[in-house]
């Protein structure tokens, strides 16, 4: 009797253990099925966002292509000096790489081209600009960027962003988000007219990069002065004479070289300030009468200074009658003509040629001394 309770009591202590052990057997597959599913969903949601995010930077590229371009590689936030990045990134271009990456680019089905894009190099970003168009302004500055960026190498801001003069404080990383996409390779470049005369400006892009490249358009100073003054009474409708604005006292006898129009003119004294801080071999002057008369000439002479093969050729400008000017097709193939706004090429006001007279006299001292700092003579009258 005493045997059979025995049994029977550890037979029950032992249908007990058994219903714990699989209660607790149950309980622990449950917390490892559980583990298990968040931790792949978890998973599966981070290879989402990286998917997304690498498509997201991928066709964001078109949008800035459409404004313009550039290239670098410059990290500081600040202004400080931290000259040495940039650099590189004129070496080394590839004109077939940049087809195809852009190709390339619009794939986003996962397939191992897309992959491609991963490589170091080949996934576009921004960077500092390598390349500077600093002046001088209603020289032809517009159409420069206009035609150099025909280049599959060079990338360009499309506006002015007047960083050097009017937005330093911001820092390089506000500056760089301005800039566009480029791949390994291409050149970074930005054009505002107003950084040659602007005191400040030469120290604080020496300060960026040492081995900017810069590239100036000048015109004969007296069309230039006009072309500012008729961009000035475009914008206010009682704007006095040319004439009254560029003397003092109303006679030809003293030009007033507080005038902005008159001032900027005098290239050889920005010059100066420019050659402090940058050898001649960084600085390339493009004649602006020849860019109208002879874009391909001017651009080959660009693409060279850069150390770019020749792609913009003759071929990719036409004369229109219409305009005045010359124009530009987009591809060798001759399509997508394309002429600058109305805002480049304005019919200029009758100026007394006496006064016109008065200011070439004014200038040829100063032309004079730019021929000998540029070791270029532009030949104004
Ligand atoms: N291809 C072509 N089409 C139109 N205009 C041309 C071209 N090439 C040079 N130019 C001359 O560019 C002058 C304007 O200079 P900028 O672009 O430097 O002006 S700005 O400083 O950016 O406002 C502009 O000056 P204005 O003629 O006084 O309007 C033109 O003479």
């Amino acid at each position: 009797m005493f045997v059979m309770s025995i049994w029977g009591t550890s037979l029950s202590l032992s249908s007990r253990s058994l219903a714990i052990a699989l209660v607790l057997c149950v309980t622990l597959l449950y917390i490892s099925y559980s583990f298990n599913a968040c931790l792949l969903a978890s998973i599966s949601r981070s290879l989402q966002q990286s998917n997304l995010r690498n498509l997201l930077s991928l066709t964001s590229t078109p949008r800035n292509e459409s404004s313009s371009n550039s290239s670098s590689s410059n990290d500081s936030a600040t202004p400080a000096s931290n000259p040495s990045n940039n650099s590189s990134n004129t070496t080394n271009r590839s004109i077939s790489s940049v087809p195809a990456a852009v190709g390339i680019a619009n794939s986003s089905d996962g397939s191992p081209k897309y992959q491609l894009l991963r490589q170091p190099g080949l996934r576009p970003s921004r960077h500092l600009p390598d390349t500077l168009i600093i002046g001088v302004k209603k020289s032809g500055t517009r159409a420069l960027l206009e035609f150099i960026r025909l280049h599959p190498d060079v990338r360009a801001a499309g506006s002015e962003v007047h960083f050097f003069d009017r937005h330093y404080q911001r820092g390089l990383r506000w500056y760089r988000h301005h800039m566009p996409y480029t791949i390994e390779g291409q050149i970074t470049m930005e054009k505002t007219p107003s950084y040659f005369v602007t005191k400040e400006v030469p120290q604080r892009v020496y300060h960026m990069n040492t081995a900017t490249k810069l590239l100036i358009v000048v015109r004969d100073p007296v069309t230039r002065a006009i072309s500012d003054y008729t961009q000035a009474a475009s914008k206010k409708a009682d704007m006095k004479r040319f004439e009254q604005l560029a003397f003092v006292n109303g006679s030809y006898s003293v030009v007033d070289t507080t005038w902005g129009p008159v001032k900027i003119g005098v290239y050889s004294r920005y010059l100066e300030r420019w050659l402090l801080y940058f050898p001649l071999s960084q600085l390339l002057f493009i004649s602006g009468e020849r860019l109208i008369m002879d874009p391909a000439y001017e651009i080959g002479r660009v693409q060279d200074f850069l150390g770019l093969k020749r792609v913009v050729t003759e071929k990719h400008f036409y004369f229109n009658a219409t305009k005045g000017f010359p124009c530009l097709f987009k591809s060798e193939a001759r399509s997508t003509p394309h002429c600058l706004g109305k805002t480049k090429g304005r019919n200029h006001p009758h100026i007394d040629p006496s006064a016109i007279e008065r200011l070439r006299e004014f200038y040829r001292p100063f032309n004079n001394k730019f021929y000998q700092l540029t070791g270029i003579n532009f030949a104004w009258a």
